[in-house]
């Protein structure tokens, strides 16, 4: 549950309050597709998103780009959460919230809709993809750009979505203004709209393709608990770098004392991983990066293990038979987001695990970047077969029951324990 400190401290750090609006109208348009209302093309081309075998193997300038975009793109949802506060006091489910919102006339009807499969998504999720696609073209002008984002602009065309997209344009702009690095013209409705399309990129085994989940864990982001934007970079169907931005996860280690510990000092992580190159995490505000590694305990009582806050998203009863097997004696810390690979590479629990309904297809945004973050920490996944999660089969990972990430030592008996359960679970009951 989000505490009265949370919501403050998102509430103290809304960039719209530093916003100097004659930076926006003094500044001239200095990318041409940028500078006309509605005239924005973006670098979208699937030949030349194709590699050569001369690229370098560094990611260093992708990986600045990258870790800019998400930095950014967290303090638009900040900025955005402050709107939820008498909500978040409220306590009300997120359920009720969205339902209301939906039949209410006012403000908020316009800031949370919901999706054609129910889920939740609001002005920040938009928000967030706009202004990361933005970023990275922005960041890398002459590298062709192909994108797989969660988001698509559909509902927003609709036109009943007008006072919504004004709210998105208006927050954007209101970022990229705050933020000062570029000296653009305010986007225009209709380039939200474009840039928002921009993510319709089907990535696959050829090529690089950046992979967006511009908000991983909206219902978390709702509630004032944990949230990520999650931005990876496919190549040859790889993962080869990955930023996770978490604005509500403590820099201490989170557990099941402390997991709720959302305080105004030591809030905001940003973890950042590069093939080959390890995983680092530095403060969102700004800190020297540390180095971190995942848990390396080979026992699995010591072992605590995390997994989705939403029982909808994975099955609470059958993790628990699991840490039955296995004998892990912690509770299950129970997290929204790739909050949890964060929190997992750094060695606050050892275990993650994933077990959708039956007939759920994971999408490649959901795991793209928390996987290479744990990956270059010293960690490993799989699907509940012990096959490696595979990236490159489009927008879907094609695997088999549910997803396991843990340590190189504990995989073996977490596996077993994984397999045994899920047997005794197809056995018919007596
Ligand atoms: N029925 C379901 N089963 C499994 N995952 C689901 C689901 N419905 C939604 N999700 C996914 O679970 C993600 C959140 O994961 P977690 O439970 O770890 O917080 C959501 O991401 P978004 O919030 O980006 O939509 C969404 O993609
Ligand atoms: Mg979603
Ligand atoms: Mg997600
Ligand atoms: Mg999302």
């Amino acid at each position: 549950m989000a505490s009265i400190t949370a919501v403050a401290r998102l509430v103290n750090i809304n960039p719209s309050s530093k916003l100097n609006p004659s930076l926006v109208s003094a500044t001239k348009p200095l990318f041409t597709f940028f500078s006309l209302k509605s005239s924005y093309s973006p670098i979208v081309s699937s030949s030349a998103a194709s590699l050569t075998s001369s690229r370098a193997m560094s990611y260093d300038k992708q990986l600045i780009a990258a870790k800019k975009a998400a930095s950014l793109a967290s303090l638009l949802c900040q900025a955005s959460f402050s709107i939820y506060l008498s909500y978040l006091i409220a306590r009300k489910p997120v359920e009720m919230i969205v339902s209301e919102l939906n039949v209410q006339k006012g403000l908020l009807q316009s800031d949370v809709q919901s999706k054609s499969d129910k889920s939740p998504v609001t002005v920040a999720d938009y928000g967030s993809q706009v202004l990361v696609s933005f970023v990275l073209q922005q960041e890398l002008p002459s590298q062709a750009f192909s994108l797989v984002a969660e988001e698509d602009s559909g509902d927003l065309r609709k036109e009943d979505s007008q006072e919504t997209l004004q709210r998105i344009t208006k927050l954007v702009n209101d970022t990229i203004a705050s933020d000062g690095t570029y000296k653009v013209s305010p986007l225009s409705e209709s380039d939200v709209l474009t840039i928002i399309d921009c993510g319709t990129s089907e990535g696959g085994s050829n090529g690089q393709h950046w992979v967006l989940d511009p908000i991983d864990g909206t219902k978390g982001f709702l509630r004032g608990d944990q949230y990520a934007i999650a931005l990876g970079l496919l190549d040859e169907g790889k993962v080869v770098l990955g930023v996770l931005a978490c604005p509500n996860l403590p820099l201490e280690s989170i557990n099941n004392k402390n997991q709720n510990t959302l305080t105004k000092s030591s809030s905001g992580c940003l973890f950042y991983a590069q093939l080959s190159c390890g995983t680092y995490m530095e403060s969102l505000a700004g800190s020297p990066p540390v180095k971190v590694h995942v848990s390396d305990t080979e026992n699995p009582e010591e072992a605590s293990f995390f997994e989705s806050y939403e029982a909808a998203h994975s099955s609470h009863s059958l993790s628990g038979s699991i840490a039955q097997k296995l004998g892990v004696k912690a509770p299950p810390v129970r997290i929204d987001s790739q909050a949890k690979y964060g929190a997992l590479s750094r060695g606050d629990g050892a275990i993650y695990l994933r077990f959708p309904n039956k007939g759920y297809r994971e999408k490649i945004w959901d795991h793209a970047a928390g996987y290479i973050v744990v990956a270059e920490a010293g960690g490993v996944a799989s699907d509940a077969s012990g096959k490696p999660l595979d990236f490159s089969k489009g927008r879907y990972l094609d695997l088999d029951t549910g997803i396991i990430v843990t340590n190189r030592k504990l995989m073996p008996a977490v596996l077993k324990a994984v397999q045994d359960s899920l047997k005794e679970q197809a056995l018919p009951s007596l």
